[in-house]
């Protein structure tokens, strides 16, 4: 039988309202958990491992790998982890922010540094690992993950059978976002009758589109003291998170693919060092959705509120001019609009799906884009543009300027519709800075929509780098084209990539607004957004809401109040629309504007059994927002109804709720009834229809 080791505390700290635990064995291993310090008393050392998960994990190229059947699968806790033992630990504290610094080393000068900074003001913890080869002999790091978080969950010395859940998001083009919580058990996350054989739960995405499949995202369930772990990795390009578990605790690890999965690798010759991505962590006890709000960086309300903006993109499918701009805005600005912003199709022989090379197009835009940002400017609003500047499409000069494009192997990487332009190249930065950032500033322009719409592989050529480490270098330089651009005062960006293709924190966190989707008409609008209050504030997802001249009362209610999950992005016929219909438009925005500091600042929640298909969506969903940490504490409050062709009516009462609220506001379709009575919340949703209802409730 293998030997059980024996984990003892090394350190324990309270950050906020968590405690960071690290725990070390008797050769000098540590590892390392999270818990919420409300459950402090409840923690039990582990009784049954065999092996200290490291809190670095890292594989040399000639270290072997771990037994377990890991070979190919994993490096996990393979020789160079196993060979890392403490030094020392030192915790600074500048302001706001605390680091904890926790340094390993081997006996071959190899030097691996943990990090843990917390932000006074976050519930979240953000962490990396640091890797130096101090020995004369040249090192081939073959894998670093950021983290790897083990002992969950602590508070058991048995863990209970079907209890513990592993969470994930699951995404795909017009589908962002979909929860995926099923017990450990189903991933065949159990121990065998013997400490063989490693339980492993790997996923994934190579390529510059991050969310792709899934989000980089994962997390564990304790449902039995409702306690959520969850992780985020930074997600400029390739990830992979996993859950592990080899004994009677889960692991969870991940951060880039290691090279046997996706070919990363990095030399570091005697001094050098490499620092891995960051990942975000939190635990907490509560809904998923509180727990989840607790990874993001926390956006307040902005002095001039949040904005509402109009995209001419689902009104003239790529096909904007000056005239029709000028002739909408009286119109935008009577109804509220803050925004307009102009979509692809503005240069010259650009088609809706294949940007050329932005030159204006002056059959649309005779006089240029200054105009037409006066003329926005001259309504009180601000203008925004779009552009998809880091590739090329098959009809511009740019996609046969080879010596601009990015390889692999030697070769030019195509897709059927996008080349990628090679932004290590200081002449292709220069090109950006001429085509698309002094136009910009120029023009008066205070808001650029930057899409992104297609994916770019497993790797480029950077010098000796490819795979994944290329693309973190080359997202690097993204990142800094997006800093460039906030040079320009007052500019803000719009992240974009087919919709919600890079909604993860290195993107998030570096723009002001996103696109949460492609879904411009969708009926899984609501689920989507809801979906997303999970990585993203509500105050910076923008939801589409396409208005159409032959909508129903029902149908303009559904999409408007879809909005009250985020941001509004208007578009679709505003020409079109009947007197009655704006007037359902301007009653539903003064709602939203009245409610939007808990949209900007509270808690999302929702209730509702999942519903299963996106593509035809059938059930009820109730989402809203409370402005304390859970409803129980709360005594405001907004609701949105949404029901999805439901075959027949249908009652509900949110249990969640109790009787004391009052009902002081609503807005949308008659169609659904609702009732705060003594015993909840109840309401009863129409047939065959799709419809919402928003209310705003207080409780004295
Ligand atoms: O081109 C401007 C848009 O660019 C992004 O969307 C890219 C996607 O464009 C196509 O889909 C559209 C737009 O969502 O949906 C319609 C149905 O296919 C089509 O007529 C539209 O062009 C492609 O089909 C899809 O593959 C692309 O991913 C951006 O997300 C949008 O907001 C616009 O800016």
């Amino acid at each position: 039988m293998a030997k059980i080791i024996t984990l003892s505390t090394l350190k324990k700290y309270q950050l906020g309202d968590m405690v960071v635990h690290y725990l070390q064995d008797t050769e000098g291993h540590v590892e390392w958990t999270i818990y919420p310090a409300e459950l402090a008393s409840s923690f039990r050392l582990p009784t049954d491992q065999v092996r200290t998960n490291s809190l670095v994990q890292a594989k040399l190229r000639e270290d072997y790998y771990d037994k377990n059947f890991t070979n190919g699968t994993t490096m996990l806790n393979c020789q160079t982890s196993q060979l890392l033992k403490y030094q020392d630990q030192r915790v600074e504290v500048e302001g706001p922010v605390t680091t904890i610094t926790t340094t390993l080393a081997d006996t071959r000068d190899h030097r691996a540094v943990h990090f843990v900074q917390w932000d006074e003001g976050e519930n979240r913890l953000k962490t990396w690992v640091k890797f130096t080869n101090l020995s004369a002999q040249t090192a081939l790091l073959d894998w670093l993950p950021s983290f790897v978080l083990s002992d969950l969950t602590p508070f058991y010395d048995q863990q209970p059978q079907g209890k513990i859940n592993l969470v994930r998001l699951r995404s795909k083009w017009t589908m962002e976002g979909r929860i995926e919580e099923q017990p450990v058990e189903l991933y065949n996350l159990e121990p065998s009758w013997s400490p063989s054989g490693l339980g492993i739960e790997q996923f994934g995405q190579a390529g510059t589109m991050p969310v792709r499949n899934f989000f980089p995202f994962v997390g564990i369930h304790d449902t039995q003291t409702a306690t959520y772990w969850l992780a985020e990795l930074e997600g400029k390009a390739s990830w992979q998170p996993n859950a592990t578990r080899l004994t009677d605790r889960v692991a969870l690890y991940g951060g880039l693919p290691d090279h046997d999965s996706g070919n990363w690798q990095v030399e570091l010759k005697q001094g050098e060092s490499y620092t891995s991505p960051y990942a975000l962590l939190t635990v907490g006890t509560g809904t998923l959705e509180y727990c989840s709000k607790r990874l993001q960086k926390a956006a307040s309300l902005p002095k001039a509120g949040l904005p509402i903006t109009y995209n001419e993109f689902a009104t003239t499918w790529g096909n904007p001019n000056q005239e029709l701009i000028e002739s909408s805005l009286p119109l935008l600005k009577k109804h509220g609009t803050d925004y307009y912003v102009i979509d692809a199709g503005w240069a010259k022989d650009a088609t809706e799906e294949l940007p050329q090379d932005w030159v204006v197009d002056e059959k649309k835009f005779p006089n240029g884009l200054k105009p037409v940002v006066d003329a926005i400017h001259a309504q009180g609003m601000k203008a925004g543009i779009w552009y998809e500047i880091e590739t090329a499409a098959p009809p511009s000069a740019k996609y046969h300027d080879l010596s601009h494009l990015l390889t692999r192997d030697g070769v030019v990487i195509s897709t059927i519709k996008r080349r990628f332009l090679n932004l290590f190249d200081p002449k292709v930065r220069a090109y950006i800075r001429q085509v698309m950032i002094d136009p910009v500033r120029a023009a008066g322009f205070d808001y650029l929509k930057i899409d992104y719409n297609d994916t770019i592989g497993v790797g480029v050529d950077v010098g000796k780098l490819h795979g994944p480490e290329s693309l973190e270098q080359l997202t690097g330089k993204t990142l800094e084209m997006f800093s460039e651009l906030h040079k320009i005062p007052g500019l803000e960006i719009e992240n974009c990539a087919s919709g919600g293709h890079r909604l993860t924190p290195a993107y998030i966190e570096a723009t002001e607004y996103s696109s949460f989707s492609d879904a411009h008409d969708s009926h899984a609008i609501p689920i989507i957004a809801a979906n997303e209050l999970n990585v993203i504030p509500a105050a910076k997802n923008l939801i589409w809401c396409v208005l159409h001249a032959d909508s129903t009362d029902d149908e303009l209610n559904f999409h408007l109040i879809s909005t009250f999950l985020g941001l509004a992005c208007l578009s679709g016929d505003i020409r079109g629309l009947s007197d009655q219909q704006w007037q359902t438009v301007d009653t539903d925005f003064k709602f939203y504007k009245e409610n939007q500091h808990l949209i900007a600042e509270g808690t999302p929640i929702r209730e509702g059994q999942p519903i299963i298909s996106y593509f035809n969506p059938v059930g009820y969903q109730v989402s809203g927002f409370v402005n304390h940490d859970t409803v129980a504490d709360s005594d405001e409050m907004i609701l949105m109804i949404f029901g999805f062709n439901l075959p027949e009516k249908q009652t509900i009462s949110i249990a969640a709720a109790d009787g004391a609220w009052h009902v002081e506001d609503v807005v949308g379709a008659e169609s659904i009834e609702f009732a705060a009575t003594e015993t909840g919340l109840k309401m009863t949703m129409p047939k065959e229809v799709f419809t919402a209802k928003a209310l705003r409730l207080t409780r004295h």
